[in-house]
């Protein structure tokens, strides 16, 4: 079985199109006859150039957006890693269900559609609006065991791929991932440190704010599951079952669906961007199609962003996850792209070039 996931998974990758450099010549030839010095509008520069790299249109209409937070569990709250209790995950999920979250509120500001998918919660959920994809009722504690089976891994992948293609079928067109999931930025730290060889006291943060005493507790948590379980760093599934989780997973293999269609990944927080590792681990032709939001206060986030190779929109101090800080950067999205349509160039406004 986990073969034949393996397999599914290889053909999806193999449909992702390859980077379109004369298209993002192109935007970039552009917008150096627009009315601004070249190059003056920095990353909202860069980021049309990429949109256009990877649509193949300049420009492309990224009007339907949605924000998928996906859902999960961590056995490794038994070790005492998070500063919150575990039930607060199904709670979550009711409040973005209802609307109540901040991802919600600024999902509506941003004109974008909330998604909430149960990738691996600790209990039986039932409302119409969730996505159920459960793959584990919660990992297992990775401080003593894998937190998952390489099945449940690739099932996990597999139904992120899934629920990237739904949704582009129902023609959204540009996405943001977040998460939820009480105790996650432990597992996130252990992948961290195993696919990008920082040390565990570089990569383990306050997560939801537990003081000094618990971070210290979290490293040696960190450090055990890695020498208990030994995962295998030039195999990122390996490594996402033993000392990852099913929202990780179910990110990654988003990430990998919206780029097989084509749409672009706004990228959350720690947690959402060590999935980001996890996909371009897997898959080194995801990367054009992700874009990073924002820097969290999470130790360890910049280190997993220089090794994807992406730079932060912006730095706003947030450390809350569920997609927030990428549902705020779709505003920049929308900026760049309405600054290529609508600019005067040089010629048209009658400005002098040189
Ligand atoms: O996105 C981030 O950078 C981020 C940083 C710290 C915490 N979080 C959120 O807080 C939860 C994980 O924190 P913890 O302390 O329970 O591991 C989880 O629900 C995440 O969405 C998110
Ligand atoms: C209340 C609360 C909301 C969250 N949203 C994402 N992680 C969270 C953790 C807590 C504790």
């Amino acid at each position: 079985m986990a073969i034949e996931l393996e397999k599914a998974l290889g053909q999806v990758i193999k449909r992702i199109a390859p980077f379109r450099e004369e298209l993002a010549s192109e935007a970039k030839a552009h917008s150096d006859q627009l009315t601004k010095p070249t190059g003056s509008l920095g990353k909202l520069e860069e980021i049309a150039f990429r949109l256009a790299g990877i649509s193949g249109r300049l420009w492309p209409d990224l009007s339907r957006k949605a924000v998928v937070v996906m859902a999960g569990d961590h056995g490794v709250c038994e070790e005492g890693v998070s500063a919150y209790p575990q039930e607060v995950t199904p709670q979550m999920v009711f409040n973005f269900l209802n609307g109540g979250a901040a991802v919600n509120v600024l999902a509506r500001q941003a004109e974008a559609d909330v998604f909430c998918v149960d990738m691996g919660v600790n209990a039986d959920l039932d409302h119409p609006m969730l996505i159920s994809r459960k793959v584990v009722r919660g990992t297992a504690n990775m401080a003593k065991q894998p937190a998952m089976t390489r099945e449940e891994a690739l099932q996990a992948v597999m139904a992120g791929v899934q629920v990237a293609e739904e949704l582009a079928d129902k023609g959204y067109t540009l996405f943001a991932t977040g998460e939820m999931g009480i105790g996650n930025t432990t597992p996130s730290a252990a992948l961290t440190s195993v696919l990008t060889g920082l040390s565990p006291e570089l990569s383990v943060g306050r997560g939801t704010g537990i003081n000094e005493d618990g971070w210290r507790h979290k490293i040696e948590v960190v450090k055990r599951a890695i020498s208990v379980n030994q995962p295998d760093a030039s195999d990122p599934i390996d490594t996402l079952a033993k000392v990852g989780g099913a929202e990780i997973a179910g990110m990654a293999g988003f990430m990998i669906g919206a780029a097989v269609r084509g749409c672009p990944v706004v990228v959350d927080g720690f947690i959402s961007s060590v999935a980001a590792l996890v996909a371009v681990r897997l898959a080194e032709q995801v990367k054009p199609y992700l874009f990073a939001s924002h820097l969290s206060q999470e130790q360890g986030h910049a280190v997993v962003l220089e090794s994807i190779g992406l730079s932060p929109m912006i730095q706003l101090d947030m450390r809350l996850g569920e997609g927030t800080g990428a549902v705020l950067c779709f505003h920049f999205i929308d900026a760049s792209l309405k600054l290529m349509r609508e600019m005067a160039t040089f010629a048209s406004a009658g400005v002098s070039k040189e």
